[in-house]
């Protein structure tokens, strides 16, 4: 099979992450070429994601060599994938789900987001942002975009107590002894698709490359997981500036149950339901239309009217 060309981010997460795909698919015997892209996300540092709209700012470049051709396969965070794709595209792998978690970063290890204590924590996530209202009414927040080491910079320098970040991310990037404290699922339910690796391609793209490609990457239970949550996400036109959240789980017998739901940007109003089954897609449908009528739908409509103005 000829050289897959695997197009990536330059930040150092992506490259790791596509290091990590090249890894894999070097060990099942395929030869890889890891070219790097620069994206709009990647090059406007200075304004919030909210506001210069974030759906395809990390993708549009990627996609548009894929249809290409220049190169075959792309690999993103699932995180940072808008939850629907263009006809021509398609995802074929979700690799293995890292820890779910959010984490506390800091270089004060005795911080603790339970404790009471005020302080200052750095994060751009209207997710993050609203969950601390919410359940830490004590915590003041700084806007905080750029890569991780940007941000692990700005924390050093003393912009922020601490930061508030994918443990994924942490442990990638090797921050991990600066962890303060590792945020419980049951507040913090993360952003959809966190922790894992999409590999997206053209449906145009050789068809036995693909099958190989994914029979080396894909993680079957990650992918039920992925398939829940992004149809979920889908449902409710939901974009990574949009405070949606929402976590599929995979029990021992095999069961699906997914919990999410979405918070007011002010952290007033969070709404949150499970769905369990055995349809991964049914499942994300279902939690969305119970979110929707449950007031979702209003919420909604106030962020994106606020947004817009
Ligand atoms: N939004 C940026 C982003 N996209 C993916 C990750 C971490 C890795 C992952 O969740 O897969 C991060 C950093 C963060 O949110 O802390």
């Amino acid at each position: 099979m000829s050289t897959i060309k695997l197009g990536t981010r330059g930040s150092k997460l992506a490259l790791w992450q596509a290091y990590f795909i090249k890894e894999t698919l070097e060990k099942g015997g395929l030869s890889v070429e890891i070219v790097i892209i620069n994206t709009k996300g990647d090059q406007i540092l200075d304004r919030s994601l909210s506001k210069i709209g974030s759906k395809g700012v990390f993708t549009e470049e990627l996609e548009e060599k894929l249809r290409s051709g220049e190169i075959d396969i792309a690999q993103h965070s699932a995180k940072d994938l808008q939850s629907e794709l263009a006809d021509d595209l398609e995802l074929i792998a979700f690799t293995e789900r890292e820890k779910v978690n959010d984490v506390l970063v800091s270089y004060d290890k005795s911080l603790s987001l339970e404790s009471g204590k005020p302080f200052v924590v750095g994060t751009s996530s209207t997710r993050r942002v609203a969950m601390l209202k919410h359940f830490y009414p004590h915590i003041k927040t700084v806007d905080m975009r750029g890569n991780l080491q940007t941000r692990m910079g700005k924390l050093e320098s003393g912009v922020c107590d601490a930061l508030l970040l994918a443990y994924a991310g942490v442990h990638r990037m090797g921050y991990e002894e600066h962890i303060a404290e590792l945020i419980s699922l049951n507040k913090f339910t993360p952003a959809v698709g966190q922790g894992s690796v999409a590999i997206e391609c053209a449906v145009s793209l050789d068809a036995e490359k693909k099958a190989k490609i994914r029979e080396l990457c894909n993680h079957a239970e990650t992918e039920q997981q992925l398939l829940a949550e992004r149809a979920y996400l889908r449902r409710l036109q939901g974009g990574c500036s949009i405070p949606v959240f929402g976590l599929a789980q995979t029990a021992e017998n095999g069961e699906l149950t997914m919990t999410g739901g979405i918070i007011g940007l002010d952290g007033q109003e969070v709404l949150k339901e499970r769905v369990s089954g055995t349809d991964a897609i049914e499942i994300g449908e279902t939690l969305a239309e119970k979110i929707l009528k449950l007031g979702g739908d209003r919420i909604l409509k106030e962020i994106r009217e606020g947004l817009s103005s």
